[in-house]
């Protein structure tokens, strides 16, 4: 097996701690005659503020079932889970989450999209419009402030939905396969926007994805998870500076890791495939 590259740029342990999980478990059925179904087993993983993590592995291995404890969607079946020293116990506006399927509303524009979670927070019109034009420029969507998601394309429905989940001005940015339903083009250009997105907003991210290049391209430490039950199975560091650019893709460092990530992966993405 690859071994776990521990790279000069690791977080300083004086970095404090954002997420805490620890020895997290999450059982699903097991009443009336189910099966039970482990998606979580004796989880372990530190967050520090302003790193990007990557969870990476096949279907199934409980990539989304942790994501959602760490958004405080659902709650663990043993063990803890809490951010800056505190249980997460519901959803907070200090965790916002972007899905793969936009999740934007339909009858609103990206301008009120955006400026959705500071309204409800009850922040005056002017000071929210004026973070949510910040927020666009952020993400390049000037210009399209006044168009219903049904005008734009998919990229620019995520850019929408990253300004959006940015607006609260949150902890960590949650994000669940996000680049899943794009075109293998718009997703590359994605993730450079993210890579960049990410380290001008100095945001700490948990980034969910089935993606081998993306996961290494985009995080400072690659989570590896394996199936059944899901457990993390293996951490990499990414030594690659910052921000991320397009010939980092080249880069021998990344190229080996990808292979060698792939060569330990293959086995399980094709069971996976044959179940
Ligand atoms: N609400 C639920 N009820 C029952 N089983 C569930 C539920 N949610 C998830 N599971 C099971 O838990 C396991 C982990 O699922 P999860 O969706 O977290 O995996 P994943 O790694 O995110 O997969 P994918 O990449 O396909 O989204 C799977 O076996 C799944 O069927």
């Amino acid at each position: 097996m690859m071994q776990t590259i521990i790279a000069s740029d690791t977080p300083s342990t004086a970095v404090p701690v954002q997420i805490d999980i620890r020895h997290v478990g999450k059982v699903f059925g097991g009443k009336g005659g189910d099966s039970a179904v482990i998606a979580l087993d004796d989880v372990n993983l530190t967050i520090r503020k302003g790193e990007f993590i990557s969870l990476l592995g096949p279907s199934g291995c409980g990539k989304s079932t942790l994501l959602g404890i760490v958004a405080g969607f659902q709650g663990v079946s043993s063990g803890k889970i809490e951010q800056n020293g505190r249980p997460i116990l519901r959803p907070e506006p200090s965790r916002t989450v972007v899905f793969q399927d936009y999740a934007l509303f339909g009858w609103m524009t990206v301008q009120q999209n955006v400026e959705f979670g500071l309204k409800a927070k009850g922040m005056a019109k002017r000071e929210r419009a004026a973070i949510a034009r910040e927020l666009i420029a952020l993400v390049r969507l000037s210009g399209f402030e006044d168009k219903y998601p049904h005008q734009i394309s998919g990229g620019m429905k995520q850019r929408a939905a990253i300004a959006r989940a940015l607006a609260p001005d949150p902890d960590i940015l949650l994000m669940d396969e996000p680049f899943g339903a794009l075109d293998a083009q718009t997703r590359v250009l994605l993730q450079e926007e993210i890579a960049r997105i990410s380290s001008e907003a100095g945001k700490t991210v948990l980034f969910v994805t089935h993606g081998i290049d993306e996961a290494v391209f985009l995080a400072d430490r690659v989570v590896v998870m394996s199936p059944r039950p899901g457990r993390v199975r293996q951490e990499v560091n990414v030594p690659l500076p910052r921000p991320r650019t397009a010939e980092m893709r080249s880069d021998p460092w990344f190229v080996q890791t990808v292979n060698e990530l792939w060569e330990t992966l293959k086995p399980e993405w094709q069971k996976g495939e044959e179940e």
